[in-house]
């Protein structure tokens, strides 16, 4: 038969295998369903396509390294134990289903393969099949493999689309689907299911989230524990609905000056800013004191503390905890005073979920090279550490090129000491301040034509006048302040406004219970972009700049209201009773007065982002090095404005008769 093109034996009791004269366009042979036991050498039968030997009693794979066309070869249900005698040919699909193999090698070579089956056997571990680009279907079902890790192996194998790995141990494992989904990203169907697009982000967010999700996690852990805590009004972080409590926020990656820079700052400006101290969990340096730097607190403590509700955002950085607590911005608060903090970026994004609304400003290195000398001089860092820092570099640069206005400001800070004019020159700008002419080098700066000296005191030296000069300085300091700074209103913002403060004033004054839950809406997302002062504001008689609102307002209930409240250092309530009461804020005494608070899991809200991300290289990898000038591209201190702001920004104003109160104690 020397035309023959098929050749089905199927299911014969057949010994022999080929043991006849070679057709010359003999292409497609089965064999299946024999009781063959030795291959034997096929190079003349160098035409075939496809062969199929499935159930003899083969126990290896030979004789096929001439046939060069082979693109099909099926030798399920044998006694095949090893994968050899392959290499090199033309295989597109392979199925050596139901043997004893226990490793998956020998098939490098096999670079036109597409779909391959080598469900029930032994199989442990996917090595070995990193290489093969071009498969796009695999079945393991019914094989040993117990580690997800596994799976990293096809993590490469970008045309991989179906994978199947029922009865497999690895699927007993907590969230197995989706960490297999997370490491085979182009995957659509897993153990004959489709994966959907909710698997995709779930997994995503689970194993990396974007810096968002964390920070949204991160914002939503706090919020919760927070509601789940009696609750209180913080009449100094207060200030009104429209003017937020004025805080600064230096950012940018470790070691690059910023905590050095808010010192100076806060030294400086004292009358105006004062250091937010974080919490955290890692020792104190060499000369560090506590609650001078950070508060230096234990794991458990810090945990607790996260329980209690007590923070506005965490961070876990090198293996540490990092929090800023509400209790450390209302201590600067009390004082009349603003806060300035530092730092990592996932800090600024939670932030920015939060009610607070501070300015950001970005200390970024431009010279890397600089930034490694400073690193290694300061003495603290591992390697590691050091090449972490040096990463994020392009993390804080790629934030600031694509979302413009995500930091108010960004200041390169090579060198510290132009960092600081620069930061300085912002922040005067930003406060409409001006430095005592003629005053000593280390006068503090105060208000316009007001100064301190060295030693504190106000240089006016008739007392009262001072401090009449200073209140009535300062009231149309804040009034200036809170015109320039107050962005045209649109109408609808206006109405939203005027009913946010009447449920404040009537939940402030115990008229309105219902209207807490109003009050605490006040956390709800603030992003940039849903920012008022970002839209573009539309003209209209009713939105002059110079009307300044909020606690300036002339409404007189709104004035006693606020009176009382500043009297009182804060109501307290619960939120569940929704009952207002004069207790102080109570921190111990509120836990144990019935209230069994069940502790939120954490698990629920806990970020295992690192778990699954050794295995890829698809982590938070920060963009491929850029030439110096292409990595940053400063906003200048002369435009520190959010887009679409229609007025110059500046802080917003101390809350009034808050510092001027207490300067004269002060100073
Ligand atoms: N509450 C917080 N949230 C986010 N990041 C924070 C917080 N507190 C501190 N950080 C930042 O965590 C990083 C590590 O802080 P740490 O003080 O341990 O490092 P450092 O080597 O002293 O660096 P730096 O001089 O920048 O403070 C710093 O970049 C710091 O700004």
């Amino acid at each position: 038969m020397p035309h023959l093109i098929i050749l089905d034996a199927s299911h014969n009791q057949l010994t022999d295998f080929f043991g006849f004269q070679p057709p010359k366009n003999l292409k497609e042979v089965n064999f299946s369903h024999n009781q063959m036991s030795v291959m034997k050498e096929l190079s003349a039968y160098s035409t075939l396509t496809k062969l199929n030997l499935d159930y003899n009693s083969f126990s290896a794979i030979r004789g096929l390294e001439k046939c060069k066309r082979l693109s099909h070869l099926s030798l399920a249900h044998n006694n095949i134990s090893r994968i050899r005698g392959l290499d090199h040919l033309p295989l597109r699909k392979l199925c050596l289903r139901g043997n004893v193999i226990q490793k998956t090698e020998n098939l490098q070579t096999l670079c036109n393969l597409q779909f391959l089956d080598l469900s029930c056997n032994r199989i442990q571990s996917l090595s070995g099949l990193q290489n093969l680009h071009l498969l796009g279907n695999i079945n393991l079902e019914s094989n040993l493999i117990g580690e997800v890790k596994e799976a990293a192996y096809l993590h490469d194998l970008i045309l991989l689309r179906e994978m199947n790995l029922l009865r497999n141990p690895v699927q007993d494992q907590d969230d197995y689907r989706l960490a297999v989904i997370f490491l085979l990203q182009h995957i659509v169907l897993l153990d004959q299911h489709t994966v959907t697009a909710e698997e995709k982000v779930s997994a995503v967010n689970k194993y990396d989230p974007p810096l968002e999700v964390i920070a949204a996690r991160d914002h939503m852990t706090h919020l919760v524990y927070h509601l789940m805590q009696p609750q209180v009004i913080f009449d100094s972080t207060l200030p009104s609905l429209d003017a937020p409590y004025p805080m600064l926020v230096l950012t940018g990656p470790q070691a690059c000056g910023k905590r050095e820079l808010a010192h100076k700052l806060c030294q400086e400006f004292s009358d105006y800013f004062a250091y937010g101290a974080c919490h955290t969990t890692r020792g104190p340096y060499y000369g560090e004191e506590d609650g001078s730097d950070y508060h230096f607190v234990t794991e458990e403590e810090f945990q607790n503390m996260i329980q209690m509700g007590q923070f506005v955002q965490t961070m876990q950085y090198g293996g540490h905890w990092y929090g800023l607590s509400r209790e450390t911005i209302e201590r600067v608060a009390r004082e009349g005073l603003a806060c300035c903090v530092h730092m990592e970026l996932e800090g600024v994004y939670s932030l920015k979920n939060s009610y607070f609304e501070p300015r950001y400003v970005l200390l970024i290195p431009t010279v890397v090279d600089n930034y490694v000398c400073f690193l290694k001089a300061r003495g603290f860092y591992s390697n590691a550490q050091m090449e972490t820092a040096v990463s994020r570099i392009d993390l804080y640069t790629k934030i600031n090129r694509e979302s413009p206005g995500f930091f108010d400001s960004v200041i390169p800070c090579d060198d510290r000491a132009e960092a600081y004019r620069t930061l300085k020159q912002l922040v005067k700008e930003y406060l409409g301040l001006e430095e005592h002419v003629g005053g000593s080098e280390s006068s503090s700066i105060t208000p316009d034509n007001t100064s301190t000296n060295a030693t504190g005191e106000l240089l006016p030296t008739n007392t009262t006048e001072a401090t009449d000069l200073m209140d009535s300085y300062s009231r149309n300091y804040q009034n200036k302040i809170q015109a320039k700074m107050t962005p045209q209103q649109t109408p609808a913002e206006m109405t939203s406004n005027h009913i946010r403060q009447q449920l404040i004033r009537e939940a402030l004054s115990g008229k309105s219970p219902g209207a807490y839950a109003e009050l605490f809406q006040r956390s709800a997302p603030t992003a940039p972009s849903s920012l008022p002062s970002q839209s573009q504001p539309l003209p209209g008689p009713s939105s002059s700049p110079m009307r300044p609102v909020g606690l300036s307002g002339p409404d007189p209930d709104e004035d006693s209201s606020s009176e009382e409240s500043r009297a009182s250092s804060g109501l307290s309530m619960r939120s569940s009773a929704g009952a207002l009461s004069a207790e102080s804020p109570a921190r111990g005494s509120d836990a144990g007065s019935g209230h069994n608070i069940e502790p939120l899991d954490m698990s629920m809200l806990g970020q295992d982002r690192d778990s699954y991300r050794g295995h890829t290289d698809s982590g938070l990898t920060p963009d491929a090095p850029r030439s110096v000038s292409e990595r940053v591209s400063p906003t200048l201190p002369s435009s520190p404005g959010r887009p679409g702001a229609n007025v110059k920004p500046v802080l917003p104003p101390i809350p009034s008769g808050r510092k001027t109160n207490d300067s004269g104690s002060k100073q």
